[in-house]
């Protein structure tokens, strides 16, 4: 039996005290010059910093979207390794959104890049691209196991141009593919919910991306079903793409008990001045739309 706390544990914990707002950091050029800043990796660090110290304490969770720290080489990563100190620092669940994928030892190497503890941008969890097979990401899953990270496949995205490839259906039961890997998640969580104790075991390490723009039913994942442990749900899309805190339970059903409400522009488009109550009133309306 493994002592250490599962990623579910800590983003249970971290809904039931904080609500279950995400705050996306995205340093945009534009957003970048909008709030005064240098497009560089030194705007994108005040930017991030900023950010950081408006979701402490209202935010479940912060989602750094590493291509916007990658565009600055080797200087946006050292930007992007202070701003996951940071996060531990104020008690935010880091999730770094990678969507990296392969097999083997390259995703092996992700894994450790991403998710080993001591590692200089270790993270609570990361996306994950799983569209080579579920058996592909096999050494990431271990650290769910050994580490207590979390992982977000990438299931449902909420870009139209997703349809065609997430709605397709395969294998023998005809499933489709957002609704395979829905199930490969819950069936990982259900397959190792005995390795850890008990109390840690109501909600799963390991999650998938649902977009709030998307009709689920449509995509073939079913959101009736309460299952166990609770399936974590990243679900980007509400605010700046469209979707409607209001419609989130109707979305998600039974599956926002553990459903992360992901925004990022909505929040950061306020700049520098008003970000902190931004996020205050997000998290507010959060916490009253999106309750169970
Ligand atoms: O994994 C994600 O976070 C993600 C998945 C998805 O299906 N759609 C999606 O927009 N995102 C991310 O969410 C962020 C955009 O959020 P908004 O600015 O709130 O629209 C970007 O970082 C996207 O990469």
């Amino acid at each position: 039996m493994s002592a250490v706390e599962t990623f579910g544990s800590r983003l249970g914990a971290a809904i039931l005290q904080r609500g279950r707002l995400c705050v996306g950091i995205d340093p945009h050029s534009y957003l970048l010059e909008q709030w005064g800043l240098a497009d560089t990796a030194a705007g994108a660090r005040e930017f991030s910093l900023r950010v950081l110290d408006a979701a402490a304490g209202h935010a479940a969770a912060v989602k750094p979207q590493i291509a916007f720290y990658e565009r600055f080489g080797a200087a946006g990563y050292t930007v992007l390794e202070e701003v996951l100190v940071a996060a531990k620092q104020r008690e935010l669940l880091s999730i770094a959104d990678v969507k990296r994928g392969d097999v083997g030892t390259s995703v092996q190497a992700y894994g450790d890049a991403w998710l080993r503890p001591g590692s200089p941008l270790e993270s609570d969890a990361m996306t994950i691209s799983v569209f080579q097979g579920f058996g592909s990401i096999v050494h990431p899953l271990q650290y769910t196991i050994d580490s207590g990270k979390g992982l977000f496949l990438l299931a449902a995205t909420s870009n139209p141009e997703a349809r065609d490839i997430q709605r397709a259906r395969v294998g023998p039961e005809g499933v489709t593919v957002a609704a395979h890997i829905v199930n490969e998640a819950q069936g990982w969580n259900e397959r190792n919910r005995a390795v850890h104790p008990t109390e840690q075991g109501d909600i799963g390490s390991v999650g998938v991306v649902l977009g709030a723009t998307l009709d689920l039913e449509e995509y073939g994942v079913s959101i009736a079903a309460q299952r166990k442990p609770a399936l974590p749900v990243l679900a980007p899309g509400f605010g700046h793409q469209g979707a409607a805190l209001s419609d989130a339970v109707r979305l998600f059903g039974s599956l926002t008990r553990a459903t992360l409400v992901s925004e990022s522009r909505s929040v950061l488009s306020a700049g520098p001045g008003a970000v902190a109550s931004a996020v205050r009133e997000r998290a507010e309306l959060v916490k009253r739309e999106v309750a169970l």
